[in-house]
């Protein structure tokens, strides 16, 4: 993080307990001797005065005394509650230790406990059965902010555990997290909502305890029209910010994200997000084995939002970087979801979404395939044909790459490219461990979640990288937001992976990891967003004209950093 040279000063109308419990401006045992004669806060705190580093001191061992992750990630919950810059600051000090437990895996947990850990709201809740003050109690979080952007789930889709309610919008409260904590974002600018249109996980809908609206997922015109009444309140109120979708059911995602993308700048992390950071893990995957990626034929195991998404970024980028057709391009991708490969059968069987169908097979291809009782053509199979370079799973089955899968990829490519992106870490398809033994090293891998490094025959330790969009999408919207463009072009987001993929270790050491360090993401996603910058200002969507030059440093200027500045009474200051 880049740390600014000047105390900031800041005008404030809180005082006393207003001020304590406002965790954008309290500072707790840091406030200064004037600060606390200023603000009523003498009594309120105990006398001694703490710097930032004795802070963190305490709520590092606070936090250490909590024994498993999901103590941990509520106490860090509570702590975001009170102190904005400690809670951050903790974070940045201990990135690679604390994202875990912030982030995926725990944020899973969590949000499967949702109704159950509840304690206090954050974010806006916008429920079904109260559309008629939408824009009331829009109006009343959001009155008097800068929202630049704005997280948004409804919860059918969360991480790989499917549907539930209205806990997603803790994935909103964490994807915003990691969209300050990466991308320097101010987090007083972001909002965080859920779209509670009922819930079809049974055991919510049998939860006493359940919190949000316990009924049934409405679906079709009601639900469409739902969101659109969301959508034009945020165009209505906050036109240049961004929107991004998270964690909807795969149908929902692509329709919603098709209709809007004209609109406004929209992004959809799971088909979006999780495209652009695998597209720059196949780029340097690529450049390890020395091809190129039309080069590759691609096998997907798990044809939803991110697996589509992963197929429709990788095929863009090789019409646009190598220049081939759309047609050539998508003959190189075999999608196998749980009906078995797509192919033009399955689709005459109505087993094939309408985004997949661009990838569907050729029946005759596939004539004299070896399928299963349902008649379905099994990874096993499609790995035996296709003899694919690159295998990639987003289909939520734990250890589906088995042994026989792995080995047989393993027999016709030197080094194969295997990319297990499931999450949580238990729902991985195949242990990176595992698939380093049963390839005896020659894998080059990366995960969803983050896993240790895998022990090579040899003895050399072989880093696995983290796959997972948070290391791409906050530089995304950084950039996006920074240059007030009004559209997030397809070249913007092409732009950013490549500047990640530029920034891999394994460019230089063919056993480095195919991913920048997660250590380093905020470096990284700075360097993401200068280059989402620059394409906006050549595309002509931006409405800042910087010189190339010059965006680096009026970037620089631009990022949030949790550092406590001097505060001054004034009662027309800042009350939220
Ligand atoms: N690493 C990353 O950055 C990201 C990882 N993911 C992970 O990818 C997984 C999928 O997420 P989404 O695409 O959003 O979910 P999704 O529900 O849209 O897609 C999952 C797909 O897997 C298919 N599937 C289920 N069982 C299968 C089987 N036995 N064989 C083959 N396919 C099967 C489903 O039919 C569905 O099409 C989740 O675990 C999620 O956490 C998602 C987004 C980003
Ligand atoms: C990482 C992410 O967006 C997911 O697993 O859904
Ligand atoms: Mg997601």
């Amino acid at each position: 993080m880049y740390l600014p040279t000047e105390v900031p000063k800041f005008h404030i109308a809180l005082r006393g307990e207003a001020l304590l419990n406002n965790p954008r401006w309290n500072k707790g045992s840091a406030f200064t001797v004037r600060e606390r004669k200023e603000f009523g806060l003498i009594g309120r705190l105990p006398s001694r005065v703490n710097d930032i580093d004795m802070q963190c001191k305490r709520a590092y061992n606070q936090l250490q005394m909590r024994d498993t992750a999901i103590a941990k990630n509520s106490f860090l919950q509570s702590l975001k509650d009170q102190n904005w810059v400690l809670y951050y600051t903790l974070l940045s000090r201990h990135l690679e230790e604390l994202t875990p437990i912030i982030y995926t895996p725990t944020e899973a947990e969590a949000i499967s406990k949702y109704s159950h850990l509840f304690r206090r709201t954050e974010g806006l809740y916008l429920t079904f059965t109260h559309q008629d003050s939408m824009e009331d109690d829009f109006l009343e979080q959001t009155r008097g902010r800068d929202i630049d952007l704005v997280v948004v789930t409804d919860a059918e889709a969360i991480l790989g555990i499917g549907d539930q309610g209205v806990g997603g919008i803790w994935i909103c409260t964490a994807k915003a997290v990691i969209y300050t904590l990466i991308g320097g974002i101010n987090p007083a600018n972001i909002l965080s909502v859920t779209l509670d249109v009922g819930t079809d996980n049974e055991s919510l809908l049998n939860d006493e305890l359940y919190i949000g609206w316990q009924h049934k997922r409405v679906r079709g015109k009601e639900y469409d029209d739902f969101v659109d009444k969301f959508m034009q309140l945020v165009r209505k109120y906050y036109p240049p910010n961004l929107v991004h979708f998270e964690d909807f059911g795969v149908d929902n995602a692509h329709r919603l994200i098709k209709h809007y993308s004209p609109l406004h700048s929209v992004f959809n992390d799971d088909i979006q997000g999780t495209g652009a950071v695998t597209l720059a893990t196949v780029l340097s995957a690529v450049k390890v084995t020395r091809g190129k990626l039309p080069e590759q034929r691609y096998v997907i195991f798990g044809a939803g939002s991110a697996g589509l998404g992963i197929a429709y970024q990788l095929r863009d980028a090789m019409v646009d970087i190598d220049g081939i057709s759309e047609a050539e391009a998508n003959k190189l991708f075999y999608l196998v979801d749980k009906d078995g490969l797509l192919t033009e059968q399955l689709a005459a069987r109505g087993g094939v979404r309408d985004e997949a169908k661009p990838f569907m097979r050729p029946g005759p291809e596939w004539q004299g395939a070896q399928t299963d009782e349902q008649g379905r053509i099994g990874l096993l199979e499609v790995v035996r044909r296709v003899k694919p370079t690159v295998l990639i799973g987003c289909s939520t089955v734990p250890k589906a790459f088995n042994d026989q899968v792995v080995k047989e990829m393993a027999k016709s490519c030197e080094r194969p490219i295997i990319l297990p992106l499931s999450n949580p870490s238990r729902l991985v398809e195949v242990d990176p461990q595992e698939a380093t033994d049963w390839t005896e090293g020659r894998a080059l891998l990366a995960t969803g979640s983050p896993f240790p490094p895998a022990r090579k025959p040899n003895g050399k330790q072989y880093p696995i990288s983290e796959c997972n969009n948070a290391l791409i999408y906050p530089g995304l919207g950084l950039g996006n937001i920074l240059c007030r463009s009004r559209r997030l072009t397809d070249r913007m987001i092409v732009a950013g992976a490549c500047r990640l993929a530029e920034l891999s270790p394994a460019l230089t050491d063919p056993d480095g990891a195919l991913l920048p360090d997660f250590r380093d993401a905020p470096n990284v996603n700075f360097e993401i967003a200068v280059a989402v910058i620059e394409e906006a200002i050549e595309e002509g969507v931006a409405e800042v004209d910087w010189k190339k030059e010059r965006v680096k440093e009026e970037a620089k200027r631009r990022i949030w950093k949790p550092v406590y500045g001097e505060y001054f009474y004034d009662p027309k200051g800042e009350t939220k």
